[in-house]
């Protein structure tokens, strides 16, 4: 065999690819800096990024195969090569941000202005009404409603030097912790640019902001699936989500997109019901009537073919809509609608406390880099 020396290993190491990038390890600066030959034998390093890389085992492999492949069969490498991470503690990411929560509830649609945002705010008031603490945290990027209907858009938000980090401090307006992504991302640029600050800004929102003590964390989400859903779900452990569709057909179609999305096996947020929203339309003067403009018990029919629960059926009522563009929810008031939004605040309850019976607690969905 000829003498060895160290631009002959190189050589022969430069054929060992990195998997995914097609780069040779040499030219990417994985051999280091530390061969030692001794006769026949060679030892060296391998520098990985970090501890969690999937191909350490097959590249040490792939580099004693290398060696007595292209140099010769007696090359003697075999468990002579180290191995060395750039980065072997990498900051753990908080296991789950909001330690203080209990419940974190996904608020959902398929499809947009099917009053997913209405049903958020009042459920949010209704459980605040019932007395527990609760936060909201609007997330829809394509249309921050929450801020209008807790009528808090031109509040200030403070933020507090907490241990020498500046914390977002939420808005309390009727007993709900209110923020949303509309008072980081400004409502007037393009979409698609709120877009690629939408996931930033919403970690800040979680990670960054004093929510303290909750027993349920709501989140109104986008309508349909998007990168903010996957954002979401990586960030935080969902306890559950609650879809919110209209009867009518087109929406029932994109509301069983969200259905599926949410049970995906990636995703896995157990799905804790469906609020039927604009089930019929009572005209003021005729409190006794029911017309069924979009439909009729549409979205109990998907509800019981996904085999989850309906937890409200809600009324098309003017007073609803008012509530919503003077910042007073109807939640708030003892009429047949606020009572309606009470009984869906009790019906949440007991689905969350059934699925915490059942189910273990959900975990952040896991994605590789
Ligand atoms: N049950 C209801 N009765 C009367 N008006 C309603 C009802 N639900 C929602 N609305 C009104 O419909 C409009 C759309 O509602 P909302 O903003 O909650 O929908 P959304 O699904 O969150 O929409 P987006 O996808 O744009 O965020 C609002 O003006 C709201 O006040």
């Amino acid at each position: 065999m000829e003498t060895l020396y160290p631009r002959l290993i190189l050589d022969a190491l430069s054929n060992v690819r990195y998997p995914g990038n097609g780069k040779n390890i040499v030219e990417l600066g994985m051999v280091e800096d530390d061969i030692r030959i001794d006769g026949n034998t060679v030892s060296f390093s391998l520098i990985f990024d970090k501890p969690t890389d999937p191909f350490v085992k097959s590249l040490v492999k792939a580099a004693e195969t290398a060696l007595t492949t292209y140099i010769s069969p007696e090359v003697d490498v075999k468990d002579r090569i180290g191995v060395k991470f750039r980065n072997p503690n990498p900051a753990p990411r908080p296991d789950n941000p909001l330690k203080g929560v209990k419940n974190i509830i996904g608020v959902s649609s398929g499809k947009g202005g099917v009053g997913k945002s209405t049903v958020a705010s009042n459920l949010a008031v209704a459980l605040a009404r019932m007395g527990y603490k609760v936060g909201l945290l609007d997330a829809d990027i394509f249309g921050p409603s929450v801020p209008k209907m807790f009528g808090v858009e031109d509040e200030p938000i403070y933020a507090e030097n907490v241990d020498g980090r500046e914390m977002i401090v939420p808005v309390e307006r009727y007993g709900v912790k209110v923020l949303s992504i509309g008072f980081l991302v400004d409502r007037n640029s393009p979409v698609l640019w709120r877009g690629a600050m939408a996931s930033r800004a919403l970690n800040q929102l979680i990670t960054d902001a004093l929510w303290g003590e909750l027993d349920y964390f709501l989140i109104d989400m986008p309508p349909g699936t998007s990168d903010i859903h996957l954002t979401l779900v990586q960030t935080l452990a969902i306890t559950g989500a609650v879809i919110v569709s209209t009867p009518q057909e087109v929406a029932l179609a994109d509301a069983r997109k969200g259905l599926a999305m949410f049970r995906d096996d990636k995703v896995n947020v157990p799905v804790l019901g469906i609020v039927e929203n604009m089930a019929w339309f009572t005209p003021a003067a005729h409190p006794d009537e029911r017309y069924y403009i979009f439909g009729r018990d549409g979205a109990v029919k998907l509800a019981e073919e996904f085999g989850v629960r309906v937890l409200a059926q809600i009324p098309l009522v003017g007073s609803i809509c008012e509530g919503g563009d003077s910042g007073a929810p109807i939640a708030l008031r003892d009429s047949i609608t606020g009572e309606a939004f009470m009984n869906l605040a009790g019906n949440l309850v007991e689905a969350v406390d059934e699925r915490n019976r059942a189910l273990p607690p959900s975990a952040k969905v896991e994605t590789h880099s």
